[in-house]
């Protein structure tokens, strides 16, 4: 350090910034004239869950194969836990549990007897292997299944099963491939409450990629949109609402019993509002139609009171909030317009 360039007691106890677990730096991949993954950008913080959302062919499985190392890039680069996967294929597999979307199991061993034997195969000695079995049997809800063949269980217990056998060598990193598909609505929401724990009581860093929006909006606290090789956008469903707003926009929803002149002249006057959209026959609830008002501002609070003064009765309002479903369909809509 240069002379007089001591630092502040401030200075010194701040704690370093933590590195990424995962970063993807311009990750290409091409097969022949197919680019599979087209310059990804992406970071990723420990105890974070994402969502790589994308419809089919999107690149989805293949950026994962990168990431672990399963395939080279054809340019950029992914580190894993400051490892890059191209030449540590072996050390991010230690740190790193992968569930692809068709795990296989031993069918006519119990699940115990696979866990135990995917523990002994990452090196953990048998009384641990034991040990650590039966916690996760436990944890993932499968105890009284235990002694069960593999070759019986349901899809939703083979995923939960899967999550214990990624889980046993103790991973930094777990990363999921359409792990939901194909379990009922009830293993779905047991599935997501459970890797929701896991990366909130470990700090565990998730990787979960789907074309399920609404799952994803449960658990993930960031998504990325992924579409032809491309992240269009990534974000937690707040910013990318923000993004989809991107002409500054806000839109007020309005339920009245009845919509009257009284009630439009004293919203027009309210200044930041922009336009209202007069309830369309079809756009209404059990109690009356339904109106948009579109402001440069938030401007919910001052049209409730000009609903109120204007002597409308007013039952419901809400300042519209897009779902994950609405971003996805947008981001497409927009695609396709330009
Ligand atoms: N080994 C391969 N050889 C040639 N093309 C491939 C190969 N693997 C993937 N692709 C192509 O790369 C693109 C991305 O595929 P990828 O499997 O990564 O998409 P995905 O988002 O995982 O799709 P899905 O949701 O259907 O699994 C597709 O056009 C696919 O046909």
């Amino acid at each position: 350090m240069t002379a007089g360039m001591t630092p502040t007691p401030a200075a010194a106890a701040a704690p370093p910034a933590e590195a990424p677990v995962i970063e993807l730096k311009g990750l290409t991949k091409k097969y022949g004239a197919t680019t599979a993954v087209n310059h990804l950008n992406l970071t990723i913080s420990r105890g974070e869950i994402f969502g790589l959302l994308g419809p089919n062919g999107a690149g989805k499985t293949t950026t994962i194969l990168m990431m672990l190392g399963l395939t080279e890039p054809t340019s950029g680069q992914a580190r894993i836990c400051g490892l890059n996967p191209a030449r540590e294929a072996l050390k991010v597999k230690r740190k790193v549990g992968y569930l692809p979307d068709d795990i296989g199991f031993y069918e006519d061993r119990t699940a115990l007897d696979n866990l135990i034997y995917t523990a002994r195969l990452n090196g953990i000695s048998r009384e641990e292997a034991v040990v650590k079995a039966a916690a996760l049997l436990d944890k993932t809800g499968l105890s009284e299944h235990a002694g069960k063949k593999v070759g019986a269980f349901s899809r939703g217990m083979r995923q939960r099963l899967g999550l214990a056998d990624v889980l046993i060598k103790t991973p930094e990193v777990i990363i999921l491939d359409e792990p939901t598909l194909g379990i009922d609505p009830e293993g779905v929401r047991e599935l997501l409450a459970l890797i929701s724990a896991l990366s909130r009581d470990e700090q565990l860093t998730v990787l979960l990629s789907s074309h399920h929006l609404h799952q994803v909006q449960q658990i993930c606290d960031r998504v990325g949109l992924f579409v032809q090789g491309q992240l269009i956008a990534a974000g937690d469903i707040r910013s990318l609402s923000e993004q989809l707003d991107e002409d500054g926009n806000y839109y007020v929803e309005v339920g009245v019993k009845e919509w009257l002149e009284p009630l439009d002249k004293a919203i027009s006057a309210l200044e930041g509002v922009t336009e209202i959209r007069r309830p369309a026959a079809g756009n209404r609830m059990e109690h009356g139609p339904i109106a948009t008002i579109v402001c440069d501002r938030d401007l919910t609070a001052q049209i409730a009171e000009a609903v109120i003064h204007s002597g409308a009765e007013l039952f419901y309002i809400r300042r519209k909030e897009y779902g994950l479903d609405d971003i996805y369909h947008r981001y497409f809509e927009r695609r396709e317009e330009s």
